[in-house]
């Protein structure tokens, strides 16, 4: 019999890939209300899957059977912990075009984006997976001439996530894997807009070997429930959320009650800036790559692009021409590169930025509408005369919208980059060196990328400042936010 998951099943090598189940301690289960929530193509508005809409209590049975196996978990051998990560990494490079098929269908950016995508989620569970083995202590001379001290990490013990539907497979993955690498169990509530690509990343950690109850992915339409069960649950020693920064902070509240370890990757409003000295060829390149990144809608997204003004009209012309190459269409269709947006509320904002920017003297050099396929498609647009006192100057648009700001000199533009609360990502061309130094140096995000728009990478920290968040997540940094440091004195 045909059923809604048809054609997406067909589309795949590995249809078992869907699935329809919630993964609740190593088993596949309904809720035990039978109520589900649907999951929707956003490029053509219908329905691909339904999942399990899971209880508050059938979520603290995933929690209980985390706490169950993490404790057999953490008493491996750090090298066999590593093994199993290792073949989690090759079963999902094995089926990265499934896992890509999947994502599009459900996100909506294009399958080379999600390629792309799947492909950085798995770098996360290769380099945890290497990482496991180097988790290092610390001897230090006593104080006493009969003492010794130790220090030492252990894994922290069970660990919950909540993560957003802009990189289904990628958030998940930046948050397991050092988990699992650290000894820690994990449950994860996906975005109800995207949970099919977490529930297959289970389906390809059950094949890996990753033991019952280690992992499991919690599917639910009810985010505000979920999340008050991770925080109030004291079997939970460990939050993780990506996600606005709103949200970030309604988590915090909750946490605090139990004094959770929380890591937070939140909002950004990210500053792009293009000196009179820079390369403008590799600023727009680096602008259309920063900029329209699954359609905007990235957290680290170029949100305000700062132009000096000796350049403002090259570059305007230019980041012109690369715009109207943008091609956009259903991800699934060959030669597509912006996809639609998330959901009508997504296209509501955009056109409220876009509306707002044209009302205080912004000018469309390109775009400016919904796009002719109706639906969540939106032009890719170009604003020229953007000002301070615009909503996309103090908000994240999360959306294919370029708004150009004029500065005038170096210490003008500082001062309009820092002017926010977010610090996440930023930006900057520029060829003079003293400048790159004084100007990397003066921004205050937690992320600065000097001639390049695109930062994003298992090996460096990633993670913001002021209100974007708090903790780093992947490098060799990313483990410590899944361990707790332990002070042995030793009388002799
Ligand atoms: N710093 C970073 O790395 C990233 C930051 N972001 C930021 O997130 C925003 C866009 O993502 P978006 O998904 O809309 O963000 P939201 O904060 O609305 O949602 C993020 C996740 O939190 C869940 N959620 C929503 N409300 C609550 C609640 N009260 N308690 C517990 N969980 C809740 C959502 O569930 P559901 O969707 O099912 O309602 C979703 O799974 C942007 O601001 C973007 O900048 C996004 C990605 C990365
Ligand atoms: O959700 C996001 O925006 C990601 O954190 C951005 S990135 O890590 O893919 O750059």
């Amino acid at each position: 019999m045909l059923d809604e998951t048809t054609n997406l099943k067909s589309m795949l090598r590995r249809p078992d890939l869907v699935c329809d189940a919630a993964f609740v301690g190593g088993e596949w289960k309904q809720a035990a209300s039978g109520a589900t929530f649907a999951v929707m193509n956003p490029a053509r508005g219908d329905v691909i899957a339904h999942v399990p809409d899971l209880s508050r209590a059938e979520v603290a049975q995933a929690i209980d059977a985390a706490q169950k196996a993490q404790k057999p978990w953490a008493a491996l051998a750090a090298k066999d912990r590593a093994k199993v990560l290792r073949k989690w990494y090759d079963l999902m490079m094995e089926n990265q075009e499934d896992l890509a098929i999947i994502m599009t269908s459900e996100q909506g950016k294009p399958l080379a984006e999600a390629r792309g995508e799947v492909a950085y989620g798995a770098s996360f569970v290769e380099w945890f997976g290497e990482e496991a083995k180097r988790v290092y202590g610390q001897t230090i001379l006593g104080h006493m001439a009969d003492k010794r001290i130790a220090v030492i990490k252990q894994p922290i013990g069970v660990a919950a996530g909540i993560t957003p539907w802009n990189f289904p497979n990628a958030m998940i993955a930046r948050k397991v894997a050092p988990a699992l690498a650290a000894g820690c169990a994990f449950v994860v509530r996906p975005a109800s807009l995207t949970p099919l690509s977490a529930l297959a990343m289970a389906k390809l950690a059950e094949e890996a070997g990753v033991p019952k109850g280690l992992f499991s992915v919690v599917t639910s339409n009810s985010a505000s429930e979920i999340g008050k069960e991770f925080c109030e649950n004291p079997i939970v020693r460990k939050l993780t959320f990506t996600g606005s920064t709103e949200v970030g902070r309604i988590l915090l509240k909750q946490a605090a009650d139990q004094v959770m370890k929380c890591s937070m990757e939140l909002g950004g409003n990210a500053p792009f800036i293009v000196f009179d000295d820079a390369d403008l060829d590799a600023a727009v390149e680096g602008a259309i790559a920063c900029k329209f990144r699954n359609n905007g809608q990235t957290c680290v997204c170029a949100n305000r692009i700062y132009v000096q003004k000796g350049v403002y009209d090259a570059f305007a012309a230019k980041l012109k021409v690369a715009v109207e190459k943008l091609r956009v269409g259903d991800g699934l269709a060959d030669g597509t590169t912006l996809g639609p947006l998330i959901e009508p509320a997504a296209i509501k904002k955009v056109q409220e930025h876009l509306d707002d920017a044209l009302s205080k003297g912004g000018k469309v050099l390109t775009g400016g509408k919904v796009h002719d396929l109706g639906g969540q498609f939106f032009e890719p647009t170009i604003v020229t005369h953007a000002t301070k006192d615009m909503l996309v100057s103090t908000d994240e648009t999360f959306g294919p919208f370029a708004p150009l700001f004029m500065f005038e000199d170096e210490d003008d533009v500082i001062f309009q980059a820092n002017d926010t609360i977010f610090g996440l990502a930023s930006y900057f061309y520029a060829k003079d060196l003293s400048r790159v130094t004084r100007v990397a140096e003066a921004l205050e995000y937690g992320i600065v990328g000097v001639n390049t728009g695109l930062i994003s990478t298992e090996v460096a920290p990633f993670g913001g400042v002021k209100q974007s968040g708090l903790g780093r997540e992947g490098s060799s940094h990313g483990m410590d936010d899944y361990m707790e440091m332990k002070y042995i004195c030793t009388g002799i």
